[in-house]
């Protein structure tokens, strides 16, 4: 994890000091020091930053919250930021057979397939059988005798050519090893008297014949237990197709036509920017009025499970020209096609991603659900190409509702390998009251009846958004409809399971 917090180092006794003289805002460095590059929260700040600042906070509106939209509309505005991104992902070659040379990686599963890919060999590649056995000619078979009998001519294991069957005779074939030329039908071993105990004596040269125990007539079908080349993938079939999910099938298919390369869709590259001043990573020392991020390794871990590849930052700092100057820097050097910030989007004084980002064309705007109603999204483009920008709210639970409800149904509509959420029907067990025109997601556990049919919800906490200890506690978000004011004791409603 990336840490950027230049701001750093005002004591609290310099931050106290410096909120006393908040009216002097547009003033000079009396002393000839250098302009200060940020201002922290409630301090007077200096030069080329602090100016961005304040430009920000005298052209921009006393905030509002704008119409809210519905967390459908939110799901499409979000897919037309993320589809150019995603599709500016270009392709890769991995790797199925053993490490080489190249410095190619192995491919894994859960990667998409970014070309379409034909069998170069027909599968099964040869007649062979499906069973140990003896492979024999049904014409050779006496009509009259049942059972019968055959002279053994010698044994095929698997891995060999195929022999000769001679008329008349039989002979022992492996599961796998392929049908001798001439034979049109394989007995089981267990349908003999002698079975493979035999083998040892022809192998020593003596003259050996099996008895079939066949009485009906059954085992001698033209056909049976043999595996017809072709009978599975046929030459130049069609095994993968451009977007295909490769599971673990369809690699081992890959692999059984010989196939030792495979051209895969780039994994999508994230980069997870947790924002605010007050934040400090896990291990640092805490100051008063600072916290631990949360958000970073939060959205992480969702990103992860996306299948995206990520990479994380704290700005450490609630000054917008700080912030683009480390974004930058992280653009180039990630070139990520989805940016995740978390925090500084809403109503404050201090919303440095939504100051940082609206001029650069981000939009910021409120979706009717809770928690998770601030939402910031746009495409920045540089130099790397498009990447789509996905601001998310600070507080830990809106923005891991925020993951659940909004960003992954978007993605997994445009890219195979996010998985869908996953929704099922449950049954409130308490009563429950919701703000009139807002989704509201609650935070429940599940309890299934003795039965098996029924699962009840029982909320833990309250709505509020800080409340990630519930959260944590948590096996699912409980849905409460717009119109949900207030929600009986045994209502159904649908939850999104964590
Ligand atoms: N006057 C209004 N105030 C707020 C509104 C509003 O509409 N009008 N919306 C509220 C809602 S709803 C939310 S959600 C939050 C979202 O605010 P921001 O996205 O600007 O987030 P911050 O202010 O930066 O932080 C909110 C909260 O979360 C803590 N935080 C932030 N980042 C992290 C992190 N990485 N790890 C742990 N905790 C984090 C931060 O310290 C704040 O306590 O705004 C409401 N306010
Ligand atoms: O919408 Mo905020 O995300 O409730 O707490």
């Amino acid at each position: 994890m990336q840490y950027v917090q230049r701001r750093l180092h005002l004591s609290i006794r310099e931050r106290r000091r410096s909120v006393a003289r908040l009216p002097n805002r547009s003033s000079s460095p009396a002393d000839g020091s250098p302009p200060c590059s940020v201002t922290p929260r409630g301090t007077v700040g200096i030069g080329r930053a602090t100016l961005g600042l304040m430009a920000a906070h005298s052209t921009s509106p006393t905030p509002t919250v704008p119409d809210r939209v519905s967390v459908e509309a939110h799901i499409q505005r979000l897919r037309q930021v993320l589809d150019p991104a995603l599709r500016s992902r270009t392709t890769e070659t991995l790797l199925l057979g053993p490490p080489s040379d190249h410095g190619l990686q192995r491919v894994t599963t859960g990667r998409i397939s970014a070309a379409e890919v034909r069998a170069p060999l027909a599968l099964p590649g040869f007649d062979n059988s499906q069973m140990d056995g003896f492979a024999l000619r049904c014409a050779d078979v006496p009509e009259q005798e049942k059972p019968f009998m055959l002279p053994l001519a010698g044994v095929v294991p698997a891995g060999t050519a195929a022999p000769d069957l001679p008329v008349g005779e039989c002979l022992a074939v492996m599961t796998g090893a392929p049908i001798p030329n001439g034979a049109d039908v394989v007995i089981p071993v267990e349908k003999t008297a002698e079975g493979f105990a035999v083998l040892d004596s022809a192998a020593a040269g003596r003259k050996v014949s099996i008895h079939f125990t066949d009485s009906t007539g059954s085992d001698t079908q033209p056909g049976k237990f043999i595996r017809r080349a072709g009978s599975d993938v046929a030459l130049g079939e069609l095994i993968l197709r451009p977007r295909d999910v490769l599971t673990a099938a369809k690699l081992a298919l890959l692999a059984s036509c010989g196939i030792a390369q495979v051209e895969v869709l780039q994994r999508v590259r994230t980069l997870v920017l947790a924002t605010g001043q007050e934040l400090r990573r896990p291990g640092e020392p805490l100051g008063e009025g600072q916290l631990y991020d949360a958000n970073a390794t939060l959205i992480r871990a969702v990103c992860e499970g996306f299948g995206h590849t990520v990479t994380t930052a704290v700005i450490a700092s609630d000054a917008p020209a700080e912030f683009q100057s480390a974004l930058d820097t992280l653009i180039t050097q990630h070139q990520p096609q989805l940016i995740v910030t978390a925090g500084g989007i809403s109503a404050g004084a201090y919303e440095v991603v939504r100051q940082a980002l609206a001029e650069r064309g981000v939009h910021f705007g409120s979706v009717a659900q809770q928690p998770g109603g601030p939402q910031g999204w746009g495409v920045l483009e540089s130099e790397t190409g498009p990447a789509a920008l996905v601001a998310l709210p600070g507080n830990p639970v809106s923005c891991a509702v925020s993951l659940e409800t909004l960003v992954r149904p978007a993605l997994h509509g445009l890219d195979p390998v996010c998985p869908p959420q996953r929704r099922i029907q449950v049954t409130a067990g308490e009563h429950l009251t919701s703000p009139l025109g807002v989704r509201q997601f609650r935070r429940v556990e599940l309890k299934t009846q003795d039965d098996g049919a029924t699962t009840t919800a029982l909320t833990i906490g309250g709505p509020s958004s800080h409340l990630l200890g519930h959260l944590a506690r948590a096996h699912a978000l409980l849905e409460l409809r717009e119109d949900d004011t207030e929600v009986p004791v045994g209502a159904q409603r649908e939850a999104i399971l964590l």
